[in-house]
């Protein structure tokens, strides 16, 4: 409980402007309503009592005495007064539930800024199922499992202690005696129930993350699950998890109901301990009558707030978990978009003339040999340069820490002197990458090529740059046409097509650098040559940056790095290369390009310089 005020407090700079104030309002409405609701309930029960008995009704604490004549009058302004309750009960739920889905609105968006936003590290360290649920889940589990609970308990304290001040008042005896009866049941109960809710709540969260992460690898991998029948134990590793989470979840179910039921055990209990006690005391069968029915009155509505209480407890204990990671997140993320604001953002003086990377060295958080290291090289705008060299030897570590996706922790990027840091947005502006995988999204080839949910798109440039990809001939080809669709992932497509469809939408913001990784390696010889035409024309234009296994593609630039454990061995143009490192020879010749090169033996190694 205390954790649940604690996470609320934590919550709340979060929340829309002027939250708070809704809450109190709320909270003062809601008690309101319900001290309503009781007044009219224990009037109810005092005025049946007396009609009962054929006496005059006469309403405790305020004291109004009302004869037989009156009865009918008394039982329809009591029951007009719960109609009235029940009706603005509802109207409050009613905007209640629509203001609170704001709050969660603005939690959800925090939170997804904050995952899309955060440092490319800590995204690394995360995989997507994770960050999908915790987005999705996670917030609704803010509102459903923090906020909207903690609301209902003042009302439900306060409809608790008006009942118990009115049978203080009326009946003092039955008060004490059911006051104490079901307060030591209600301990009870949350004694035994909070940990376990908290606990189950804790296995679940687990559970079912772990199983949601099996379905998206396995789901990523079904090709090869089929092909290798792997069905039964996939199925079964999958089931494992959900055991355990479905199991957690039945068990904070039945957590949930075991307050209800005990309570009417208790209930029935009462009313013998009560009665009995009653007759004991007083001797007559009239008053141990009426302490039954007052215990009953009271207990009905005792009852459910105590209820209510314990499912309050239960509902935010089985959340725990799940709101703790969110607001972890949301503050942790805090740091970083209040420095994404400022960060970055000075504009570069002109358009840039030249990347200087100065003793750049970068290390994995989770590895202890730097993936490179030392990397010192000046690449002039312009030019065309690649970076080639064995599988793991750092080349795509050094295309992110261009990027400014990963930030070396030691050496220094300079953009014509400025640092890459304070200008990063708009050096990003200027670049247009192709990754190794394209992320298509499920939409038209238009809106994949622009980059654009709901955006405006340039259809005439669109058009441009696909010819310039080679990748026109294909768009026309299909019903649609440039708003085909070309499903999740870019499933209807060829693995050729989506690098095509890639470099399309690199071309489309105009960039000043080019960045591919790989961005040719899935293509047929034949198109290959076309796209690598297609680039090679750009060249001039635009400052080509190339990761490529396939030397063809690369050949004619105008520097390659040739890489190696994470540093620069040497660098040149092609035939340089060779000349200076006997591994990349060995590379070429097997790609059949060494006997064609001249050995020159005059490599410069500018990546050492
Ligand atoms: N997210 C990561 N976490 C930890 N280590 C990583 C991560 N990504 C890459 N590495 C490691 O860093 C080193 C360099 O990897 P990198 O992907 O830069 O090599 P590469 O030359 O681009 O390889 P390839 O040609 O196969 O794509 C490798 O040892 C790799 O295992």
């Amino acid at each position: 409980m205390k954790d649940g005020y604690k996470n609320l407090m934590r919550a709340m700079p979060f929340l829309p402007d002027g939250a708070s104030r809704y809450m109190v309002v709320y909270i003062i409405v809601a008690s309101l309503l319900s001290i309503m609701d009781i007044a009219a309930l224990m009037a109810l029960a005092f005025s049946m009592t007396s009609i009962l008995s054929s006496q005059d009704i006469v309403i405790p604490v305020v004291g109004w005495r009302f004869g037989q004549n009156q009865y009918v009058w008394v039982i329809l302004a009591i029951s007009a007064v719960i109609l009235l309750k029940a009706v603005l009960s509802l109207v409050q739920q009613w905007f209640a539930t629509r203001r609170f889905a704001d709050f969660e609105m603005d939690l959800g968006r925090t939170l997804f800024d904050a995952y899309l936003g955060a440092p490319w590290v800590d995204r690394l360290g995360r995989s997507t199922s994770e960050l999908v649920r915790m987005a999705d889940v996670g917030v609704a589990a803010i509102n459903a499992g923090l906020i909207l609970p903690l609301m209902g308990l003042p009302a439900m304290l306060i409809s608790s202690l008006t009942v118990i001040a009115i049978l203080l008042v009326a009946q003092p005896v039955t008060a004490i005696v059911t006051l104490f009866y079901l307060g030591l049941i209600a301990m009870l109960i949350y004694w035994l129930l909070s940990r376990r809710t908290l606990e189950a709540g804790r296995v679940n969260r687990r559970y079912s993350f772990k199983a949601a992460g099996l379905m998206t690898d396995m789901v990523g991998a079904l090709k090869e699950v089929t092909l290798r029948d792997k069905f039964t134990e996939v199925s079964s590793v999958v089931q494992d998890a959900r055991f355990h989470a479905t199991r957690a979840r039945a068990n904070i179910q039945f957590l949930g109901s075991v307050p209800k039921f005990v309570m009417d055990f208790a209930l029935i209990g009462g009313l013998i301990i009560i009665g009995a006690a009653s007759f004991l005391i007083s001797g007559t069968m009239d008053a141990a009558i009426n302490a039954v029915v007052l215990f009953t009155v009271s207990a009905i509505r005792l009852i459910p707030a105590l209820t209510g209480f314990q499912g309050t407890v239960n509902v935010l204990n089985s959340n725990a978990s799940q709101v703790r990671a969110i607001l972890r997140d949301i503050e942790e993320a805090q740091t970083y978009i209040e420095r994404r604001k400022v960060a970055g953002r000075q504009p570069l003086a002109h358009d840039p003339r030249e990347l200087v990377l100065d003793n750049v060295s970068f290390t994995y958080p989770n590895r202890v040999d730097p993936a490179i290291r030392d990397i010192s090289m000046t690449i002039r705008m312009g030019t065309s340069v690649a970076f080639v060299g064995e599988s793991g030897s750092g080349k795509s570590t050094l295309v992110d820490v261009i990027l400014g996706l990963l930030e070396p922790q030691q050496g220094t990027i300079r953009i014509d002197g400025q640092d890459l840091d304070d200008v990063l947005a708009n050096w990003r502006s200027l670049i247009g990458y192709v990754p190794q995988d394209v992320s298509l999204f499920d939409g038209t080839i238009e809106q994949n090529v622009a980059l654009t949910w709901k955006g405006e798109i340039d259809r005439e440039k669109v058009i441009e740059c696909l010819k310039k990809a080679q990748m026109w001939e294909t768009t026309l080809e299909r019903p649609g046409g440039l708003q085909a669709t070309i499903g999740e992932r870019g499933i209807g497509l060829s693995g050729g097509q989506r690098q095509r469809l890639g470099i399309a939408r690199a071309l489309y913001a105009d960039p000043l650098i080019l960045i591919l990784d790989e961005a040719t390696s899935a293509l047929d010889s034949e198109t290959e040559a076309e796209v690598s035409k297609a680039i090679h024309n750009l060249r001039g234009e635009v400052t080509m940056i190339s990761i490529a296994h396939r030397l063809s593609t690369v050949k004619d630039s105008d520097v390659l790095f040739f890489m190696k454990d994470g540093r620069v061995v040497t660098s040149g143009t092609f035939s340089e290369v060779i000349a200076a490192a006997p591994d990349f020879a060995r590379q070429a010749a097997l790609s059949g390009l060494g006997s064609n090169v001249e050995v020159s033996g005059s490599a410069s190694s500018e990546g050492e310089r």
